[in-house]
């Protein structure tokens, strides 16, 4: 939709279902018509202004500095990255030459091992390389670069890499996993490195361009990635460029392919498709390496699985010794990721066809500089943003405030307006998690049903921006200059192994940097970053909906430190390398926690102390976001979902452990000494026998009975034959534990909820259904159970009560605390009062149909929007 010939409704209509307010809108088309682009650039920038001097839009004034506004600013770092883009090679080599740099001595190569490689040096390339003076009208399937002079690696290479390390990049040596992964490479290995999020794997695939002189194939799944890093290596004085869909200069494909850049990003798809001139520029520039970055993509088990990255086992098909008459050897295959379980590493050499012999380059993925916690929060309402987003928004303003009278930044009539103001796009209702505040109920099927699917425009698993129409696709080396942020060191990884240093960072405050706040839906960007912005906070909201120019922007504006605050769905995303971010605010459930490692891995790169706090509705369960998933899948997202519910239902067990546990890793060290269960403690244990021993009752109870159908006077007698044959789920054993015992009679099912999780641990209880939900749903009794419930009084039952647990003791007026709810119901005036102040707390409770009807009630609610907004600016006419 482009604006001109659109009509007034169908943009209306389009900004509605992106999730932005009726004010907003209303404004926008009545300041510049019905054309869709304007209105979005006038919403989110105020950089379309009307004649009369109307205020500005929400999105201005948060970006607004000394009276520039964001829509001007960016339109000169649009440019500058224009300027990236260079008239021809010629002027590139050009320049290169009036600024000589220091000459590698190719004469020095020798050999070691019986690597072949050949000269490196970016800058000398034209020398080395004369093809690549060629005409660029050249055939295109012509060889211009021709087949360099081999030359072998000496033993000395970790001095070469060294001295290249310093001058490109500016670091003054290797780390030992880069170390180990290059000489995986060199003896020709295949090899997994699996490092933690920013621990430096990009080095592990850059050295071998630049120590070879050959080309290096990255095959990375998103084109904002690639371009990200293509910048910065030119930066560092590196030859770059990436191929695909997303590349608007049809040359660059060609010089690419006659071995012009040393490193060539390529999605997938594009591999796949350039497998014949890959093997010719194997045969002649030479191709040093293949690597997968980001390789979980590979598997179906993992968090972010893309189905053409199963298909690049064509790699190892076609560029072996075996085809390809030059070669010595297979073209080593390397690949990286932060997050893989040991499941998707099997997958990953399975589907790759990664050779017997690929080395694993495994390192800690402990990040020992991030501060991990949970927070209880609805996530779903200006009133929730209030609370949750106070010391933040502190943080920001207070910063600008120098000489003010320090106070909140939130006042208190705001306050009152943020609590009561009717949001239409962020209305209770409206939110896909139907169970939030009141009761419990499971309702993991909504993710699948048909209305689920129907919800997927709001409400995206895989939001990628993966068709990145960036001005600039190839990347010339300039003289390595490193950004302001980037003169920090990471080294401090490995801080565990000095306390003192270590101690030293715990006492840091945390520095302001920067946010990102990730949510799970696109209209919450929205609303999020505006509420943010109403507070002077420099924000921007991202998701794959919105214009590529807002997106490049918002890119642009975070790397150069204009904003304080990025709201994104995923779409802001993977290998986002930028040392200050100081935050990771999870508003709202991950899908998994390797999605949710990768993500908060984005802080603290620097080394500094930086937070992942993530705010989930901990009486809510997850659910899956819509996507198409096979059986298995599913199965698997699930599995994926309720480890991520668990991470946050924990109390007890350093948050770290778990994340680093969680992809196979043994964690020495016991306690990262910073996440929230590690600072404030578990809480305190409890012996949750007596409740633990009657759900076992029930639970065998029925078990018993379900296995003699014919015994009729057995505790489940009342329940129709029917409702018998069902499998019964938590909800109806708590239903009959009230049933039996008026001690019980007010207790919270989240209590038992998580009491059903804890037994589960324990191997007394198991899911009784083939198929895997977020949490235990049909219990049935072990062997072991059923022995804890024989051993009657003598077996004690020790827990640390989980989340859930602690919630529902502390939000339930019913009783004080969860070991003592049945005091006073044996009272029945107290009992009554207490029944009827229940009866009004949870007022009516909202029909199943209803909630998962939500795509129908959005129609509804955007078709009555576009009514009244309609009429509003036929009014004003
Ligand atoms: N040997 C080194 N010494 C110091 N810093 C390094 C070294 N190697 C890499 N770095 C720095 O580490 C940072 C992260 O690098 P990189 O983007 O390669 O991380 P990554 O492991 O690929 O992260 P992600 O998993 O998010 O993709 C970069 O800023 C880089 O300059
Ligand atoms: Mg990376």
């Amino acid at each position: 939709m482009s604006g001109s010939g659109t009509s007034r409704d169908e943009v209306i209509a389009k900004l509605i279902e992106m999730g932005f307010d009726d004010s907003d809108i209303t404004e926008a088309v009545e300041t510049v018509g019905p054309s869709f682009n304007d209105a979005i650039e006038y919403i989110l920038n105020g950089s379309v202004r009307n004649s009369k001097g109307k205020s500005v839009s929400w999105s201005s004034k948060c970006v607004t500095e000394n009276g520039k506004t964001l829509g001007k600013r960016t339109l000169s770092s649009a440019n500058s990255l224009g300027q990236m883009r260079q008239a021809s090679l010629l002027d590139h080599f050009q320049s290169g030459n009036r600024q000589k740099r220091g000459k590698r001595n190719v004469g020095d190569d020798v050999s070691v091992s019986g690597s072949v490689v050949s000269p490196s040096i970016v800058e000398e390339q034209k020398e080395s390389y004369p093809g690549m003076d060629c005409n660029l009208k050249a055939e295109s399937d012509s060889l211009a670069v021709s087949c360099p002079k081999e030359v072998e690696i000496g033993s000395d290479w970790e001095v070469k890499v060294n001295s290249l390390l310093k001058k490109h990049f500016g670091h003054s040596s290797l780390k030992n996993f880069q170390k180990e992964a290059l000489s995986a490479w060199l003896a020709h290995h295949d090899c997994l490195v699996l490092a933690a999020t920013g621990s430096g794997k990009s080095l592990c695939f850059q050295i071998p361009a630049l120590l070879t002189g050959k080309v290096v194939v990255v095959i990375s799944p998103l084109i904002s990635l690639m371009h990200d890093q293509c910048s910065k290596l030119s930066k560092h004085g590196v030859t770059a460029c990436f191929l695909g869909s997303g590349q608007p200069d049809n040359k660059v494909e060609q010089k690419a392919l006659r071995g012009m850049y040393s490193i060539i990003y390529v999605c997938p798809e594009t591999v796949i498709r350039l497998i014949k001139p890959l093997q010719r520029l194997a045969e002649s520039r030479g191709i040093a390496l293949f690597a997968i970055d980001e390789v979980h993509c590979v598997s179906k088990w993992g968090h972010d699985f893309r189905p053409d990255y199963r298909r690049l086992s064509v790699l190892r098909e076609n560029f072996g010794a075996n085809n390809l008459k030059s070669l010595k050897f297979d073209i080593p295959l390397m690949a990286l990721t932060a997050t893989a379980t040991i499941q998707v590493r099997e997958d990953i050499l399975k589907s790759l066809h990664m050779s017997k012999g690929t080395k694993f380059v495994l390192t800690s993925f402990f990040r020992p500089n991030l501060r991990f916690s949970v927070k209880h929060s609805k996530t779903s309402s200006r009133a929730s943003y209030k609370k949750d987003f106070r010391q933040l928004i502190d943080i920001y303003t207070k910063k600008k405030k120098t000489g003010e009278k320090e106070k909140s930044a939130i006042p208190q009539d705001l306050d009152y307006q943020s609590d009561t103001s009717s949001s239409s796009s962020m209305s209770e209702e409206s939110r896909i998690s139907p169970n939030i505040g009141d009761g419990y109920y499971y309702d993991e099927d909504v993710g699948n049903s048909p209305m689920g699917k129907e919800m997927s425009v709001e409400f995206l698993e895989n939001d990628s921006v993966d068709d990145w129409d960036v001005a600039c696709g190839e990347f010339y080396g300039h003289s390595p200059h490193r950004d302001r942020d980037t003169d920090r060191s990471f080294e401090r990884t490995d801080l565990l192994n000095k306390p003192a240093e270590r101690l030293s960072m715990l006492q840091e405050p945390l520095e302001d940097g920067l946010t990102i706040i990730y949510v799970p839906t696109r209209k919450e960007t929205l609303s999020i970053a505006k509420y943010l912005c109403g507070f002077g906070v420099k924000a921007a909201a991202y998701n794959a909906s919105l214009p590529k120019s807002q997106l490049r922007r918002v890119h642009t504006e975070f790397h150069e430190n204009k904003l304080e605050v990025v709201v994104a769905t995923i779409a802001f995303g993977m290998g986002i390398d930028k040392l200050n971010v100081r935050r990771i605010i999870h508003y709202g459930w991950p899908q998994s926690l390797e999605a949710y490692y990768q993500e908060a891995g984005r802080a603290g790169r620097d080394g500094h102390l930086a937070d992942c706090v993530l705010y989930a509705n901990l009486s809510s369960m997850p659910t899956l976001l819509p996507s198409r998933r096979s059986e298995d899948q599913t199965k698997q997202a699930y599995r994926m979902l309720s480890d991520c519910f668990r991470y946050g239902m924990n109390t007890s067990c350093c948050r770290a452990k778990i994340l680093v546990e969680y992809f196979g890793e043994d964690f020495s060290h016991e306690k990262c000494q910073l996440c929230d269960v590690c600072v404030d403690g578990p809480p305190e244990m409890k012996n949750l026998k007596e409740e633990a021993n009657i759900l076992m009752q029930v639970i065998a109870a029925y078990n018993e009975q379900s296995n003699s159908m014919d015994d009729d006077d057995g505790i489940y007698s009342g329940i129709k034959r029917q409702k018998f044959m069902d499998r019964p789920n938590l909800k109806m054993f708590v239903s009959k534990i009230r049933e039996q015992s008026q001690k019980y009679l007010a207790t919270d099912l989240l209590w038992w909820r998580g009491l059903a999780r804890i037994m589960e641990n324990k191997g007394y209880i198991r899911e009784g259904d083939d198929r895997t939900h977020v949490q235990i749903k049909f219990l049935e009794p072990t062997t072991r159970g059923l022995e804890f419930l024989k051993s009657g009084k003598e077996q004690s039952f020790n827990a640390f009560p989980e989340a859930d647990m602690l919630l529902a003791a502390s939000t339930s007026k019913s009783y004080s605390t969860f070991l003592d709810w049945g005091k006073g119901w044996a009272d029945p005036e107290i009992r009554r009062q207490r029944l009827q102040s229940m009866g009004r707390n949870r007022g009516p409770r909202k029909s199943r149909k209803l909630r998962t009807g939500k795509s129908r009630k959005s129609n509804r609610e955007s078709h009555t929007a576009r009514g009244r907004i309609a009429s509003k600016l036929s009014k004003k006419k």
